[in-house]
């Protein structure tokens, strides 16, 4: 019973308040194919510069999560907004790419017959309308940019090369530079590290560390490589069977009994 004497105060409903102060937020998000749940009442939330590794066996729903962040698949039911109050179950691939949302798939898909520079400066154009396109003159902070670009992704040496000439590992920096030149305020990684050596394993967390330190765009690395994801010592959200099964340090997931039998159990 409330005291009548006690002051009530009204709460404005929905999901704006509880998104709020968040860059990414799902709630109740379920993504069923012909009955069977890709995604169950996921909820997730990202804080403004944050980085955040995603882990999950296989199945789990990992890629279903990044379609519907990025408007390839649209969930049946669901809260899922950017930056507090934008709701992209409503917007296409295209818009959803426009405010500023980037995604790496697992494959990188470079321009292989361009060089490394004429690829970051492809990127650049792409952030255009077409008539910009048509008559696009690369300007001296553009060309700054693209410079600042391949030293940060390891790329400074290779600029005049062939991309279809570097190694998968410098393909995966190529293309992770291609959405750095975009501005994006956060950018989805699938497995970055999938097929790398273990040098350039090592390279890709401290280029993902380096990118988090800017806290100018949240990262989400969905990884399955126990040992990157510890070098990268994010926050760890565990997915099974479409929902969030544990979240916190890499250390407290694993010791949680419910992660070591999803993994174990298999
Ligand atoms: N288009 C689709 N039609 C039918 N089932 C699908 C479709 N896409 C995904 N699924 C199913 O949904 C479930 C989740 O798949 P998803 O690819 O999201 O998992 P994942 O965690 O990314 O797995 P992995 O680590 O193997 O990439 C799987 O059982 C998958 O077979």
């Amino acid at each position: 019973m409330l005291d009548d004497a006690m002051p009530t105060i009204d709460m404005p409903a929905g999901p704006g308040v509880l998104a709020a102060g968040s860059i990414l937020y799902l709630d109740g998000v379920t993504v069923s194919f012909d009955g069977f749940r890709a995604l169950n009442s996921l909820s997730l939330v990202l804080a403004p510069g944050e980085l955040r590794t995603i882990v999950g066996p296989n199945g789990a729903g990992k890629t279903t999560m990044m379609d519907v962040i990025t408007g390839k698949t649209r969930p049946d039911k669901g809260d899922v907004l950017f930056d507090q109050n934008i709701d992209l179950t409503r917007l296409d691939e295209s818009a959803i790419a426009t405010l500023g949302i980037g995604r790496k798939f697992q494959k990188p898909t470079v321009f292989e017959h361009l060089s490394v520079f004429e690829n970051l400066e492809l990127a650049l154009k792409t952030n255009r309308s077409t008539l910009a396109t048509l008559f696009f003159r690369l300007s001296g902070q553009q060309a700054e940019q693209i410079a600042a670009t391949l030293q940060r992704v390891g790329l400074a040496d290779k600029a005049r090369q062939q991309a279809g000439s570097l190694s998968h590992g410098q393909k995966q920096w190529l293309e992770i530079g291609m959405l750095l030149m975009q501005d994006q305020r956060l950018l989805l990684l699938d497995e970055p590290v999938a097929g790398m050596t273990d040098a350039e394993t090592e390279a890709t967390a401290e280029l993902i560390l380096d990118l988090a330190r800017d806290k100018t765009r949240s990262l989400v690395v969905v990884e399955h490589d126990m040992e990157f994801v510890r070098a990268l010592g994010a926050k760890v959200t565990v997915l099974h069977e479409g929902s969030v099964l544990a979240e916190g340090s890499l250390d407290a997931v694993q010791a949680n009994p419910k992660v070591v039998e999803v993994y174990l159990g298999r």
